[in-house]
């Protein structure tokens, strides 16, 4: 069975009268701002309207893929997948955004075998980024991740951006049909209409638009104080900052205890290789040391900072001046 277009209709018009579809001015989590926004986590409130979107979800899945488990997107899609595990008789299990300190602390929680396929729920994608930081940790742990489904598409370069990293992304609505509906039945202005499909003509893919946030925080500490310094203080770095970097002098523990932290959220991480500074110790098997421990969590550290990268093997994907700017 699939949605008819007056169900579809219906489901837009329950979204906007609910206030999930507002029109404004809004940050996205690329950064970007927008002139529309959808919260979905309105409708677990709307037992009917949240068996009404399930149910298009359910109904609009591809035949053509295969899985053995699903997972959501933390966290507005986890009450839609758990829907769908349920009706669809598919084991279900819960990535968390993070690691509590109490409880059993694990960032994967449910069941599943190594090598399952597993399928990514989310409710709707812009840049594709969250479904990223989802299948990472998932990866690691050895599960196939290579389909995403999402209710909404906002068409601004999650698809394309998910294929580069070997997921293909199924969506069952664009958001631009949303602002004809709309429109067609007068519940937004023309004018509101028109401004709202000339931004999405304008910004097809924010993935590439998106900037990295570096921080030069140059971590050094034992893993337990890292970690705090990481995530907590102030500054809370895990919360914005795609990119940090550790010097190795406390050993790799500094390196597992960012990466437990950072890798889940889609992080990286340069290690200070060399330094530039008069008769530093960060040479020979200080330098050769750093490219070891980098190999080992190649999944989390991106590269190094180094004085001097060509004279060292392992300088590999990217390596940074320590006089340099761009950290
Ligand atoms: O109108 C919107 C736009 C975004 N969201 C939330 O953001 C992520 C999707 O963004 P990505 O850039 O694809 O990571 C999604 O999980 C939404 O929760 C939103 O709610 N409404």
């Amino acid at each position: 069975m699939s949605s008819s277009s007056s169900e579809v209709e219906s489901m837009i018009f329950q979204l906007h009268d609910i206030s999930a579809i507002t029109f404004g001015n809004f940050i996205l989590k690329s950064g970007i701002s927008s002139p529309i926004h959808i919260d979905l986590h309105l409708i677990h409130l709307y037992p009917n309207l949240l068996r009404l979107v399930t149910n298009t979800f359910i109904s609009t899945l591809p035949s053509s893929i295969s899985y053995d488990v699903i997972c959501s997107v933390p966290y507005t899609a986890l009450s839609i997948a758990t829907i769908i595990s349920y009706t669809c008789s598919v084991p279900m299990f819960m990535r968390r955004k993070e690691v509590n300190d109490y409880g059993n602390s694990k960032l994967i929680e449910g069941c599943y075998k190594i090598k399952d396929a597993c399928l990514l729920v989310d409710d709707l994608v812009t840049s594709g980024m969250s479904i990223l930081e989802t299948a990472a940790p998932l990866r690691t742990s050895g599960l196939k991740v290579i389909d995403a489904v999402a209710l909404i598409d906002r068409q601004q370069g999650a698809e394309e951006n998910l294929k580069k990293n070997g997921i293909r992304l199924h969506t069952m609505l664009e958001l631009t049909d949303f602002v004809k509906v709309l429109k067609n039945k007068k519940s937004i202005s023309d004018e509101t209409a028109a401004m709202v499909i000339k931004f999405f003509e304008e910004n097809k893919n924010v993935y590439n638009a998106t900037p990295l946030n570096a921080i030069d925080r140059k971590f050094a500490d034992i893993g337990n104080t890292v970690t705090m310094q990481y995530e907590g203080g102030i500054f809370r770095i895990l919360e914005w900052a795609d990119i940090v970097n550790c010097h190795i002098i406390s050993g790799r523990g500094t390196v597992d205890a960012l990466k437990s932290k950072g890798l889940p959220r889609g992080r990286g991480l340069l290690l200070l290789a060399e330094m530039s500074s008069a008769d530093n110790f960060a040479k020979g098997d200080y330098t050769a040391a750093a490219v070891k421990i980098a190999e080992e969590h190649s999944e989390f550290v991106i590269g190094f900072i180094s004085a001097n990268p060509a004279s060292w093997p392992g300088s590999r994907i990217y390596s940074c001046n320590p006089r340099s700017s761009a950290v």
